[in-house]
């Protein structure tokens, strides 16, 4: 997988990419990435995004001198959303071209092979990579959304899909946070996601004042929750969030853009079960948490800091009954509403490792994770629940 991208993004592609899936698993090669992306039976989607190129980048690359980027005719690269192909030319290739004969764009896009070999007579002259979509720099957020994560975000909110994840990879600056978090004009997925998902689930959510039935543990499971503890669990989730004001200032315009209410809905102590009320079939609960991994190490960044304990807890990797692996001891905090999941996922962001990169002001300097957990109690004589 990493080898394909890359080689795109030698050809100063910048682009992001994304792996949607409900069985992850890591492709070893190119050979399996390509397949992974084209099989229609495969569970696992990969997707290409590609950003504008900037003013600066016109300027800085060497490689592209004499280019006009601007020009889709003036690029090393060709995003063809319609077959979700990438073909990339190398900048000597496309500068000789330019330069001597003019550029003819079918030649290029015709001499590339279905297995990314060269073509023009034995001259290694473009690549094709295949992808299960290709978006190209006009593409929206929205847009990007309807085509990517909306899907697993319906099955996951009809109880058909256990677990699914939405990895996104890319060289710095290539647009990894606008595409997951996007800007409070512009939502990203993640924001998308959450404020589908409460839509979705709206009339099964156990109110912010109701008791919650389970909570989930490790990976998988989910566990019987006594009042105490379902109370203890809303006390920390609004301890977290009264740390929020840092990030707070932009909250209008977020919730503005995805058409969230304002201030996030909770249901009164006294609002009908609506499962007893037999308005729905069953009762949810949603619990996200938030960690980064920086030098190989596991934190929670929704741990709250003090003077007395001023760093972050390094957390242990485990293996659940399945054998599935979670974080012991990260955060899972029930919330009520995409608002309340928003403003954690930015506190998550606000306090992960940051460090300005020649390419980037805001550089990310960890991966970090965000987790959406549905826990579903289909009836309570007899509670079945998935997640
Ligand atoms: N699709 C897009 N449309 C417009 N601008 C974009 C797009 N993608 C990224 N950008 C802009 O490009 C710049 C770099 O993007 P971003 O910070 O998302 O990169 P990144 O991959 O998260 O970087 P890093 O790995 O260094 O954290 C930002 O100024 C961002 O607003």
């Amino acid at each position: 997988m990493d080898t394909s991208i890359d080689d795109a993004t030698d050809a100063a592609t910048l682009a992001s990419a994304s792996i949607l899936s409900d069985s992850f698993m890591v492709p070893q090669s190119p050979a399996l990435m390509k397949l992974s992306a084209t099989a229609p039976s495969n569970r696992m989607k990969v997707y290409l995004r590609v950003r504008p190129v900037t003013p600066n980048e016109q300027l800085s690359c060497t490689a592209c001198a004499g280019l006009d980027l601007s020009s889709p005719t003036g690029r090393c690269f060709t995003a063809d959303s319609a077959n979700g192909w990438l073909v990339a030319r190398s900048p000597s290739t496309l500068q000789s071209q330019q330069a001597n004969t003019g550029l003819d764009e079918s030649k290029l896009s015709n001499s590339a092979s279905a297995n990314g070999g060269g073509g023009g007579g034995g001259e290694r002259v473009s690549n094709r990579f295949t992808f299960s979509g290709v978006f190209d720099e006009t593409a929206d957020q929205q847009g990007l959304y309807a085509g990517t994560v909306a899907e697993t975000v319906r099955q996951l909110a009809e109880g058909d899909l256990s677990s699914g994840l939405l990895f996104n990879y890319g060289v710095t600056s290539s647009g990894k946070t606008f595409t997951v978090q996007g800007t409070p004009q512009s939502p990203g997925l993640l924001p998308r996601a959450l404020a589908d998902l409460f839509r979705r689930l709206d009339g099964q959510l156990s109110g912010a004042e109701q008791l919650l039935p389970f909570r989930p543990v490790s990976f998988s499971e989910a566990a019987p929750l006594a009042p105490d503890e379902a109370r203890a669990a809303l006390a920390e989730t609004r301890a977290v969030l009264s740390r929020f004001d840092a990030c707070d200032a932009q909250l209008g315009d977020w919730r503005a853009a995805l058409q969230l209410p304002s201030p996030s809905p909770q249901l009164p102590a006294d609002a009908a079960d609506p499962v007893a009320a037999g308005k729905v079939g069953s009762r949810c609960s949603v619990w996200v948490s938030c960690a980064e991994i920086y030098n190989e190490i596991v934190y929670d960044l929704l741990e709250p800091l003090s003077r007395r304990a001023p760093r972050r807890t390094a957390l242990e990797l485990r293996a659940d009954r399945t054998g599935s692996v979670y974080v012991k001891g990260l955060r899972c905090l029930p919330v009520s509403s995409a608002d309340e999941a928003f403003r954690l996922a930015l506190l998550g962001k606000h306090n992960q490792h940051l460090a300005a990169t020649k390419l980037n002001q805001q550089s990310s300097r960890s991966h970090a994770l965000f987790s959406i957990r549905l826990v579903r109690c289909a009836d309570r004589p007899s509670p079945r629940f998935s997640q």
